[in-house]
């Protein structure tokens, strides 16, 4: 776990103007030279739902920024009222099986890189969160959530399971108990909610006042020494961490054997027409 603690550089090309930015076409990254804050924002309307490309984008901005001397990462959405949608389900309904193996690697790949990180993070989700977006600011170290959305790992919802490091993701936040009612009742949070089981650590009024009090947030650390952050955080993370990697391959296997079965796939399509039939 150490080695994808000091995470390897790839080269991007980050713009000298008054903040460093490099834009790919799904996540945009700039970096306020003034406060050493990266903003890395996701942008892919109508909703940020998660595919292969918008994850493999993501992990690369996020990979890239460990190689970079930032105060901290913080992790948002260009819509206006989404976080992120979570998993596209369109990955998962009727999938190609190869197609499928890539796209479930890139989410694992995505939240090692994002819980390991050595940089601070945080997650301004300013806007509804179900699921993978909630497992995403799961993954950062600080939660700021605009009022009147909501948040958690509905899958049980859409008839699907959970994966043990989605659930893990959890209960390293909200307790035991709370994480097993949430869980399997797919329960999503309204902010204010979220904010009283722990869900989020603080509440905004919108989107500018979320990155704010990120800024505060990481103005924490300024009086401590960087390594013994990083050090810290590993502690606290490794064995979370280490269980995914040791368990990749399997975790892999059962996504995809799952995604196989006629009736996670007719949940998915009554799903997917609810959706749809909402307008
Ligand atoms: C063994 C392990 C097995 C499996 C584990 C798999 C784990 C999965 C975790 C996941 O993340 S599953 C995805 C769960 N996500 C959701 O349940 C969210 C569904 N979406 C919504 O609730 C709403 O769309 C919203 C609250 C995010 C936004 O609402 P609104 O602003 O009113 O937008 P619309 O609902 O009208 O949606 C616009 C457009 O986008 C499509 N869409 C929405 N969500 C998704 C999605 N997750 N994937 C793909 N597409 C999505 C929606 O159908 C609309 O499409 P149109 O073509 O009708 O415009």
């Amino acid at each position: 776990m150490a080695s994808r603690m000091f995470i390897r550089s790839k080269s991007i090309a980050f713009n000298t103007l008054r903040t460093y930015s490099s834009s790919t076409k799904l996540v945009d990254v700039s970096i306020n030279d003034k406060t050493g804050i990266a903003t890395v924002t996701m942008q892919r309307p109508p909703v940020n739902s998660l595919n292969l490309e918008l994850l493999t984008e993501l992990n690369g901005a996020l990979q890239d920024l460990g190689s970079k001397k930032i105060k901290g990462a913080i992790l948002t959405s260009s819509l206006k009222t989404i976080f992120s949608a979570g998993l596209d389900i369109l990955e998962m309904y009727k999938p190609k099986p190869e197609r499928a193996s890539a796209f479930w690697t890139s989410l694992q790949d995505t939240w090692l890189t994002l819980y390991s990180t050595p940089y601070p993070t945080v997650a301004a989700i300013n806007g509804h969160s179900p699921a993978g977006g909630c497992l995403l600011s799961l993954a950062c170290e600080y939660r700021i959530m605009v009022n009147n959305y909501t948040i958690g790992l509905n899958e049980t919802k859409l008839g699907i399971v959970a994966p043990f490091w989605f659930v893990a993701s959890m209960k390293n936040v909200i307790s035991h108990r709370e994480s097993e009612l949430a869980l399997t009742s797919g329960r999503l949070y309204k902010t204010d909610e979220a904010l009283k089981v722990g869900l989020i650590d603080e509440t905004a009024e919108n989107k500018d006042d979320a990155l704010a009090k990120a800024e505060k947030f990481f103005a924490r650390f300024d009086a401590v020494n960087p390594i013994a952050r990083l050090l810290t955080k590993q502690e606290l993370r490794g064995e979370t961490i280490k269980e995914l990697e040791d368990r990749k391959q399997e975790d892999l296997d059962r996504f995809v054997g799952f995604l196989m079965l006629p009736a996670v796939q007719k949940g998915l399509d009554v799903y997917l027409q609810a959706l749809k039939k909402k307008q």
